[in-house]
Parts: structure tokens; sequence; C-alpha cells
């Protein structure tokens, strides 16, 4: 009990200091982040529940004004963003990958990289995207364009996702949760 709440805090402040590294914002107003992977590698390492919470304490903390999202931003104000979608989907993207993790065998690395593509990119993007039409006054198509320019990066998030967990893996084996 308290090892899963330590390691739940220990990946919130992970994400948190993801958010060190500088943030590249696009023209319509959603910045590229290394925020994404600690998202991926929440699912990946603790599994769906606890990757989820992990998440999601991390968003709490941010809409209680802790300045932890990339460039020093936190408060309510950044859930009326066009990041709106992407924020609300991190818990469901942590969970989604830490599921497909948990119930598909296999070599680990491969199955981390190819789980946070399906939950850190496939349904995470389905939240983003439609945040994105709303908060933009665009189309869904529209906005589906306009993420196309986050899948390079995030690609390679997920394989380094994938690479990061095996390793850990084999330096700790009991702290993979998902593989419990
Ligand atoms: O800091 C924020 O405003 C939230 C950022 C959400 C960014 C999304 S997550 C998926 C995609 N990949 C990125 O690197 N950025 C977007």
């Amino acid at each position: 009990m308290e090892r899963n709440l330590a390691l739940v805090a220990m990946f919130a402040a992970l994400i948190a200091a993801l958010g060190l590294i500088p943030k590249l914002t696009l023209g319509f107003g959603v910045p590229i982040t290394a925020q994404t992977m600690g998202v991926m590698l929440c699912g990946t390492v603790l599994g769906a529940r606890r990757g989820a919470l992990a998440v999601l304490l991390f968003l709490a903390l941010v809409a209680l004004g802790l300045p932890l999202l990339a460039g020093g931003r936190g408060g309510l104000g950044v859930f009326a963003t066009p990041s709106v979608g992407f924020l609300v989907g991190w818990p469901v993207a942590a969970f989604v990958t830490g599921l497909i993790v948990q119930n598909w065998r296999g070599n680990l690395a491969v199955v981390s990289a190819v789980a946070s593509v399906l939950g850190g990119i496939v349904v995470l993007y389905g939240f983003g995207v439609v945040g994105m039409a709303f908060m933009l006054d665009k189309t869904l198509a529209e906005a589906a364009l306009l993420v196309t320019a986050f899948i390079p990066g995030d690609v390679l998030k997920a394989v380094l996702a994938g690479g990061i967990t095996s390793g850990l893996a084999k330096a700790r084996p009991n702290s993979i949760l998902s593989r419990g």
C-alpha cells in the first residue's frame, strides 16, 4: 500500500520533472512537450490503475496552481486552452497503455512501445482532437490534421518509453508493477 502510494507520487514527480525540458509551442497553441513520455511511462511501469492515478495526482497539483506543466504553467486556466482535450486524456492514455502491457506477454520493450503508441497516441489524440476542435472552433477533420504535427515526436517518445521500461525491468525487476 505505502509502496504503491510512493510509486504513484514518484511518477507524478517524474511527469513534473519532464516539464523542465523546454516545450515547443505550435501555432495553434498546443505545445510539443516531453511530459507525454512521462504519461506513457506511468502506464508501462505502474500499470493501468496506478499509472492513471499518478497522472491524476499530477493534474490535481496543476489544477491547484502548481506551475508543473512545461514552461511553468499551472492553475485552472490551463484547462481552458486548446490543450484541454490532451490533459483530460492523459489519465486515460496511461490507463490504456498500462492495460495493454499488463495483458500482453512478450518482449517488454516492444510491448511497452506499442502500448505507448496505442494509449499515448491513438487514444490520447482522440481526446486531443475533440478539445482542439472545440477550443479552436475547427471541425474534427481540421483538428485531426493539426495533431499530425505531434506524431513523429510522440512515436520517438513511445520507443524511448519502451527502452526505458525494459532497462528498468532489467535493473530493478520489482519496480515494474505492470507485469506483477
Ligand atoms: O502543456 C500543455 O499545455 C499540455 C500539453 C498536451 C500536449 C499534447 S500531448 C500529445 C501531443 N504530444 C505533444 O508533445 N504535445 C501534444
